[in-house]
């Protein structure tokens, strides 16, 4: 596969796909939920999102000669069948970690804010302590938060050291930050991870988020203890069944979103970026674009404090966490299709954010103050009036 020009199959909802790919071939673009074998049939490159179920069922027969998903996750891939046909694949690891880290940060700044308390007096647990989880772990630390970490995988390469045991983790901690892959088999197996035997350990009140993957807590049950369990807070961005959401347990969620903590533009643009390096690899071409010639500056490049104290302010005027979780809510009166659809609409639409780290803060401000935003990830230039 190194004669060009390609034919290039990939997800609608990829960005920059015509700076990265035009010049390598003729790209056709679909929605990714429903691209079929047809579709991809005569493909030599196929490039997915998380939303495409990558198999047997859909290549066979085709093409298609590398496959790339502009995802961390890989859930969704066969990646054992892709490699028995010879078949190149590549994900984009670590590509949108740190949006991600700053959707947690802003759900669990304003959870803190709403319930008055300072995260600084809280126990944190991590579960999945992979790039998002350990660039989590950084600024939290920085932060001053005292941290629970989980992840066996990691414990039996690297030693036990710092590592705690899940069910402890679920006993001690009062917000809990859910992170891992979500895995079948092996010997960490993540479906139903959290499930309504170890559930029964958690703190009445505890903040639960989950922004790995839906189906490693068991919903069901989730729901089920959140109803007997009123001051429990949950704040969920992946869900199990979707496109489906189930508007009961959305409802008992203090923040609901559809599957976006990582939809910071840096994270998608990366993602995509990634892919064009991989195949570039793959052909044996030079990868010569760079990502900051597909990655638009920021609109929102600076602000000066003028309210020090408040961490939230900076965090709003790049990320406004509630328009997502409004936005949701507001499709999830509708039929079971109609919620399908409006999910995927909201992903295929989505406003541009951009990660935290492209916002300049300036102003005078207290070295503790200082120290906490520059945790929080911002790029910080303290006394400079520019
Ligand atoms: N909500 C969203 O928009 C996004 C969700 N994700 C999801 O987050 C997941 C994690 O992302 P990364 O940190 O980049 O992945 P990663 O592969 O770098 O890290 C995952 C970590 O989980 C650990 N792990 C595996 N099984 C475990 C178990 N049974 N218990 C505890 N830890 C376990 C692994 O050892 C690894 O350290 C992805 O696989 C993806 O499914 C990723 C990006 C965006
Ligand atoms: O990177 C991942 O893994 C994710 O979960 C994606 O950010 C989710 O986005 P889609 O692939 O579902 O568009």
């Amino acid at each position: 596969m190194t004669d060009l020009p390609l034919t290039i199959v990939a997800d609608e909802n990829i960005p920059a796909l015509e700076p990265l790919f035009q010049h390598l071939g003729r790209l056709h673009t679909y929605p990714g939920r429903t691209l079929s074998p047809e579709q991809v049939r005569d493909a030599d490159v196929l490039l997915v999102r998380s939303v495409t179920r990558v198999d047997e069922r859909l290549l066979s027969g085709s093409s298609v000669r590398f496959v790339g998903t502009a995802t961390i996750g890989t859930d969704h891939v066969d990646q054992d069948w892709l490699a028995q046909q010879g078949i190149g694949f590549s994900s984009a690891p670590g590509c949108n970690a740190d949006s991600v880290v700053d959707y947690v940060l802003a759900a669990l700044l304003h959870t803190a804010q709403d319930q008055r308390f300072d995260l600084r007096d809280k126990t944190l647990g991590i579960v999945g302590v992979g790039n998002v989880g350990h660039r989590l772990q950084g600024r939290l630390e920085q932060l001053g938060v005292e941290l629970l970490l989980c992840d066996p995988p990691r414990a039996a390469n690297e030693g036990t050291d710092g590592f705690v045991e899940l069910e402890y983790l679920l006993r001690s901690s009062d917000i809990i930050c859910m992170h891992t892959p979500l895995t079948r088999t092996g010997a960490w197996p993540t479906h139903h991870l959290l499930n309504a035997d170890n559930m029964a350990l958690l703190k009445p009140d505890v903040v639960l988020l989950n922004a790995g993957r839906g189906p490693v807590i068991d919903n069901a049950a989730l729901l089920q203890l959140a109803n007997a369990r009123p001051q429990m807070s949950l704040i969920l961005d992946v869900w199990e069944h979707e496109p489906w959401v189930d508007a009961e347990l959305a409802s008992r969620c203090r923040l609901a979103t559809p599957h976006i903590a990582g939809y910071a533009l840096d994270g998608k643009i990366r993602g995509t970026w990634m892919l064009y390096n991989a195949l570039c690899e793959q052909l044996g071409r030079p990868a010569d674009i760079g990502l900051s010639q597909v990655l638009p500056p920021s609109p929102v490049s600076s602000m000066k404090l003028n309210r020090p104290d408040n961490l939230l302010a900076p965090v709003r005027s790049v990320y406004d966490i509630y328009r997502d979780d409004r936005d949701f809510r507001a499709m999830l009166g509708d039929t079971e299709t109609d919620i399908k659809l409006g999910f995927d609409r909201l992903r295929r639409f989505y406003p541009e954010r951009r990660e935290f780290v492209t916002l300049s803060l300036k102003g005078e401000v207290e070295p503790d103050a200082a120290q906490q935003f520059a945790a929080l990830g911002f790029n910080c230039h303290w006394g400079n009036d520019d």
